[in-house]
């Protein structure tokens, strides 16, 4: 459920404002995470899903609101504290490192005293690409290999709960399919999703349910066949049809 409460709420958030200057990034944003049901917020460029994400991260100050991730107050707490807590970031753009390797990148992360499920021979095992690569530079890496890499090092945290940002962009479409399915096992695993997509089928085939960003502000929150089935809410919210996959004519990187 997108709204509400419910016993299994992972992450609530609760009329959430963020400001740049005097100029509103996100307004009165609500949302409840279900623990088990993946959430996507879709919206069109610039209306603040990554301003979202990072408020969430506790990479940006909030304006005013409240976070809470499984009952815990998180709203003051740093970005490290959030991801000890079990909030996994997979940011637009992956932000990795030129000049170290796949395998450098996981073992910068990866804490073998840990007792967590997630180990580097686990990522490798779901991406057996990035074994191959393992020695290759994060600049060497294709944007499907890079993504994979990202999605990997968040995990090696352990995460309860994964935020991604635009987890699709830029990928070619045999990727974004491997990516889609990848979600779908997470979900299934018990992490829980907040994925923000441009690519709405991306969207719709992760989540159950939908938000609609707009402005800044959550505007409807839909189950995902109903925004699938309703040409007219798509134009309306997000310019597009959904046969037309993406809400941003975008041309799909080969890797
Ligand atoms: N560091 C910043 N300083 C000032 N304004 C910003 C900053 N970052 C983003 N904005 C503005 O805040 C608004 C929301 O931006 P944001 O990046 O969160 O949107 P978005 O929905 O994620 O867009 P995109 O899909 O292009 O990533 C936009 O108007 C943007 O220009």
């Amino acid at each position: 459920m997108a709204t509400g409460t419910s016993p299994r709420s992972c992450l609530k958030i609760q009329d959430l404002n963020v400001h740049y200057g005097s100029s509103y990034a996100v307004q009165n944003a609500t949302i409840v995470l279900d623990a088990a049901k993946p959430l996507s917020i879709v919206g069109r460029n610039g209306m603040g899903k990554t301003t979202l994400c990072n408020a969430i991260m506790g990479l940006l100050p909030v304006t005013s609101g409240t976070l809470e991730f499984h009952g815990i107050d998180i709203t003051s707490r740093s970005p490290d504290d959030r991801a000890k807590l079990g909030i996994g970031y997979v940011p637009q753009g992956r932000r990795l490192f030129r000049s170290l390797t796949t395998d450098e990148h996981l073992r910068l992360i990866a804490n073998p005293k840990a007792n967590g499920k997630w180990t580097i021979e686990r990522i490798y095992d779901i991406f057996p690409r990035l074994k191959e690569r393992r020695t290759h530079l994060g600049d060497e890496l294709s944007g499907g290999e890079k993504q994979m890499l990202a999605i990997g090092r968040a995990l090696l945290l352990n995460p309860n709960l994964l935020i991604m940002d635009e987890p699709t962009e830029g990928l070619a479409p045999v990727i974004v399919e491997q990516v889609v399915t990848l979600l779908q096992k997470l979900s299934a695993d018990g992490i829980a999703l907040l994925i923000i997509e441009q690519n709405l089928q991306v969207a719709l085939q992760v989540a159950d349910h939908v938000g609609i960003m707009v402005n800044g502000a959550i505007v409807e929150y839909l189950p995902s066949a109903t925004l699938a089935t309703d040409p007219d809410l798509q134009q309306r919210h997000l310019g597009i049809g959904v046969n037309n996959t993406s809400t941003q004519p975008k041309t799909a990187k080969a890797l």
